[in-house]
């Protein structure tokens, strides 16, 4: 049986050479299954997706997988990574069975039997079977991530890295993406970064909330959101009338709903609000002084 996979990240910090600090002390501990990183743009999630990968290094921190010391000994991560980037190139003519073939042959899969077998069964994992005989550069863009992920799987990884996966995508697509997501992170650790919170509550059993290189919050959904129990009121606010001050606002087909923290009730027409994990997200923003998209 396989030993666990574990990832621990003390203190990694790195700014940029125009003097961003984009990650400023992040600690992370991640086991095996599906685990979130949630945060507005600019936050800082691909610079550590990056730096997990070991495609840049950090100014300093640790990064163990396994109890391996990953800065000290890269190979020993980069031989249990699969990663898919938020952008996958683009490669004229070739098929999608064609590609994964040269792909797995990159990563060390000499073997030709074995390794049809294995882009075989990476094809049917994704549902791209049927479109595995057709060029690469005429899959949708939900084939396409799919497509990434079977890339991102040569070689059974131990640990998934994944960018901004579902961008762009169509409902259909995005629950297709998401089941194979779910079906890999059976038995392997999978970091998702987005800022789509809906797929970080549906799908992850944790995660963190990150903002200008820092982790604001931590935990499964449910903490999280069970945390904001009983402490939400929302009103909805009629087109051309005053805003009250709110945690966050969103429209609604009769003007603005307004969602507000407070332990009783802040004022006329306001209701309990059933917490879900957008408000978490946008109160660990604001206690970290920030709204929103950051400059
Ligand atoms: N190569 C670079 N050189 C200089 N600054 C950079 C570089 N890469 C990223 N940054 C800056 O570092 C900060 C963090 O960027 P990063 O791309 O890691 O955030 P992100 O959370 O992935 O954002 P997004 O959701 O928009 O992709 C941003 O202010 C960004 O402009």
């Amino acid at each position: 049986m396989r030993k666990e996979t574990s990832l621990r990240v003390q203190g990694l910090k790195k700014t940029y050479a125009n003097g961003v600090c984009a990650l400023d002390g992040v600690d992370l501990e991640v086991g095996p299954g599906l685990y979130g990183l949630l945060g507005p743009n600019g936050a800082g999630k691909s610079t550590l997706m990056r730096t997990l990968a070991t495609l840049q290094a950090p100014d300093a921190g640790e990064i163990y997988l396994d109890e391996i010391d990953v800065l000290a000994q890269p190979d020993h991560l980069r031989k249990r990574l699969g990663y898919l980037p938020q952008h996958i190139g683009a490669y004229p003519g070739v098929s999608g069975r064609d590609l994964l073939t040269r792909f797995a042959w990159l990563k060390g899969r000499t073997d030709r039997r074995e390794r049809q077998a294995e882009v075989s069964i990476l094809l049917e994992r994704v549902n791209l079977n049927e479109a595995a005989h057709r060029a690469v550069f005429t899959y949708s863009g939900g084939m396409l991530r799919r497509f990434g992920i079977a890339m991102a799987l040569i070689g059974s990884p131990r640990l998934l890295i994944v960018d901004e996966p579902t961008a762009g995508l169509d409902p259909a697509e995005r629950n297709r993406f998401h089941r194979v997501l779910a079906d890999v992170a059976a038995d392997a650790v999978v970091l998702l970064s987005t800022h789509i919170v809906e797929d970080v509550e549906s799908l992850c059993g944790r995660l963190a909330i990150l903002a200008h290189g820092r982790i604001l919050m931590e935990g499964s959904p449910s903490e999280l959101i069970g945390s904001l129990e009983n402490r939400l009121w929302s009103r909805v606010v009629p087109r051309g009338d005053e805003l009250p001050e709110a945690l966050h606002y969103s429209a609604v087909p009769d003007g603005t709903l307004a969602v507000v923290q407070a332990e009783a009730s802040p004022g006329k027409g306001f209701r309990r609000h059933t917490a879900c994990l957008e408000d978490v997200y946008h109160l660990a923003l604001a206690q970290a002084g920030l709204t929103g998209a950051e400059e």
